[in-house]
Parts: structure tokens; C-alpha cells; sequence
């Protein structure tokens, strides 16, 4: 089996899109080096941030592959998220994401007929991990968007005994209680990868082994500090920038943040031509967006995130 361990941060990348609404993949090779200058050495393709319930199954396997095709000698680690509605889907992405060569694999919960239980959460889990039994499989924490919400330390407890491959966990909530127990317990067998952007600092503070975020695509450098300070045990050091990242990202909440403002400032800070999101999903105005540029070079965004 291919290896769980992942360290560092961990983009969720947008997908990059035409203005008609089609898969923008070229966009991908400048995508990989702009990571990687940046200091974000892999990627969780095809999740929240790449809008992957938006793909068909089609698209999703297209990305998947150009992902690993421009990442293999350059990333870390090329993470496909599996995750869909259905079991079925979800197996399908498994299997093409192992044959395809990904590192790992990732799946939320189906979000529609939720689980009802833990149990019933583990089965289904179980069920997409078995059909790539060389990969490790990762659960993707994200309660928010799914409305599945379960105690993730006993998620962990039961997923660990009936998952051979299952690889760790990508913990997007803000519930750092629950996080702090998934690595008291699990800390050394598993990866734990934690994925709010504004409180990075303190899941690695508690042990976290890598950060996922959607920020980090334009401001991958404010958080390789954090995190290597925070490494390095200087957490004084690391919270400084820990803290203009929340006002960075306060700054776009204040606006309605969602993946079409996220896509555009994006594109507005670096220049790769990401493209607009997919409906229902919307640009935001040039009105908006003007705004929001405007307030991050009043905070010193373009001179923080060198
Ligand atoms: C809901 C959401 O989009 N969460 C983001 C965060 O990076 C988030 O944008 C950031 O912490 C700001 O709240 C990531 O955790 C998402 C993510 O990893 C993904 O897109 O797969």
C-alpha cells in the first residue's frame, strides 16, 4: 500500500474553467509551479475549493489526471477526492484515481441520503476503500457542507478496524476539541490534516501533521511561514502571520465568501486564468471584486503573501 503520511500544506485547488463554463486544463502545468513557488508541496484535487459535485464523473477523471500528469515529478502528493452522492460514483473515481496513479484518495460523505450513524458512516467508507486497496483513503471532514456531523475521534476509532487502507482524516471544522483527541489517539499511525485556513496555527499547536486550504492558492507563503515556525516551535513567530490571515480572509467574508469569490480574487492576485465558477455558483461583480482588492492592499496583502 502506498504510503498515509503527508506533511506540509496541502492546496485545494480551484478548477479551472473557461468562460463558457468548460474544464480549463492547460491551466494546470503554470498551476503546479505557482504551488510549488509558493512552498505548497501537494494538492487535494476535485474537493469543495475544485467545485468536484459541480464535474460530471467525466470531468472529475480528466482533472484527476492531468493533476497527476503535471504533479508527479514536482508534488509531494496528488490526493483525489472521491466523494459524490452515490457509492457507485464514488468507486468508480476510486478506481480510476488508482489506476490513474494518484497518491490518495479522499471522500466526504455522501450529503443528500445522509448517514445515520458512525456505523453506517464507516460501511460506506469501507466500501470505496476496498475497491483501491492500494491507497490510502482519507476522510474529508466538512460539516458545513454536508450536514453530516458525527464525533470524528469515534468516526476514527471504528474506521481504523474495519478500513485496512483507511490513511487519516482532512478536518475542515472549527471543532478543536474533537481535532485535539484525533491526535492524542491517533497522531501516530495516521494523517492528520487540518483545513481552516484562520486557525491553521492552532491545529498545529495541537499536533496537526499538514494544512489543507483553499487560500493557500494565492497566499501559500503567509502559510509556509506558519507552518514552519510553528514547526519550529515558534509559535509567537508563526501566530503573527496566523492573524493577518484571518483579517485577510475576514476581509472576503465581509463580501460573501464563497468559491466564485475565492476563483476571482485568484485570479485578480496571481494572474493564472482560473475562471469563473460553475452555476449555481457565481463570479462576483467587478464592483465587488474591485472592493476586495482595494481592502487587501489597505492591509498589505500584496506585500505579506511575497
Ligand atoms: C469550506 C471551505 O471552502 N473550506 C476550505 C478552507 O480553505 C476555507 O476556504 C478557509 O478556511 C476560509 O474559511 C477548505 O478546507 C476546503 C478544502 O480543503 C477543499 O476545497 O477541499
Amino acid at each position: 500500500m502506498k504510503t498515509n503520511k503527508v506533511r506540509g500544506l496541502i492546496a485545494a485547488p480551484f478548477t479551472p474553467m473557461h468562460e463558457n463554463g468548460e474544464i480549463n486544463l492547460p491551466v494546470i502545468d503554470k498551476y503546479v509551479d505557482l504551488l510549488l513557488e509558493q512552498g505548497v508541496t501537494s494538492v487535494f484535487v476535485n474537493g469543495t475549493t475544485g467545485e468536484g459535485t459541480s464535474l460530471t464523473l467525466e470531468e472529475r477523471k480528466i482533472i484527476a489526471e492531468k493533476w497527476i500528469e503535471a504533479g508527479k515529478a514536482k508534488l509531494d502528493k496528488v490526493i483525489i477526492h472521491v466523494g459524490t452522492a452515490n457509492l457507485k460514483d464514488s468507486q468508480e473515481l476510486a478506481r480510476h484515481a488508482a489506476k490513474a496513479g494518484a497518491d490518495m484518495i479522499g471522500s466526504m460523505p455522501t450529503f443528500f441520503f445522509r448517514p445515520a450513524s458512525i456505523e453506517l458512516l464507516v460501511d460506506y467508507l469501507a466500501e470505496i476503500a476496498k475497491v483501491a486497496p492500494d491507497l490510502p483513503l482519507f476522510y474529508y471532514e466538512i460539516p458545513e457542507m454536508t450536514g453530516v456531523k458525527f464525533d470524528m475521534c469515534h468516526m476514527m476509532e471504528l474506521a481504523v478496524q474495519k478500513i485496512p487502507n483507511f490513511g487519516g482524516i482532512k478536518f475542515t471544522s472549527f471543532d478543536l476539541p474533537t481535532f485535539a483527541r484525533c491526535v492524542d489517539k491517533f497522531a501516530d499511525k495516521l494523517s492528520l490534516c487540518y483545513g481552516k485556513d484562520e486557525q491553521l496555527v492552532s491545529a498545529l499547536l495541537l499536533g496537526a501533521h499538514a494544512g489543507v486550504g483553499s487560500t493557500y492558492n494565492y497566499s501559500g507563503m503567509i502559510y509556509s511561514r506558519i507552518f514552519k515556525a510553528a514547526k519550529a516551535g515558534n509559535f509567537k513567530e508563526a501566530t503573527k502571520d496566523q492573524i493577518f490571515s484571518a483579517k485577510m480572509i475576514g476581509v472576503m467574508f465581509d463580501e460573501g465568501f464563497d468559491v466564485g469569490v475565492n476563483k476571482a480574487v485568484m485570479q485578480a492576485v496571481t494572474g493564472l486564468p482560473v475562471g469563473p465558477p460553475r452555476l449555481p455558483l457565481a463570479a462576483p461583480s467587478k464592483e465587488k471584486i474591485d472592493r476586495i482588492m482595494s481592502r487587501l492592499k489597505e492591509i498589505d496583502f500584496f506585500e505579506k503573501r511575497k
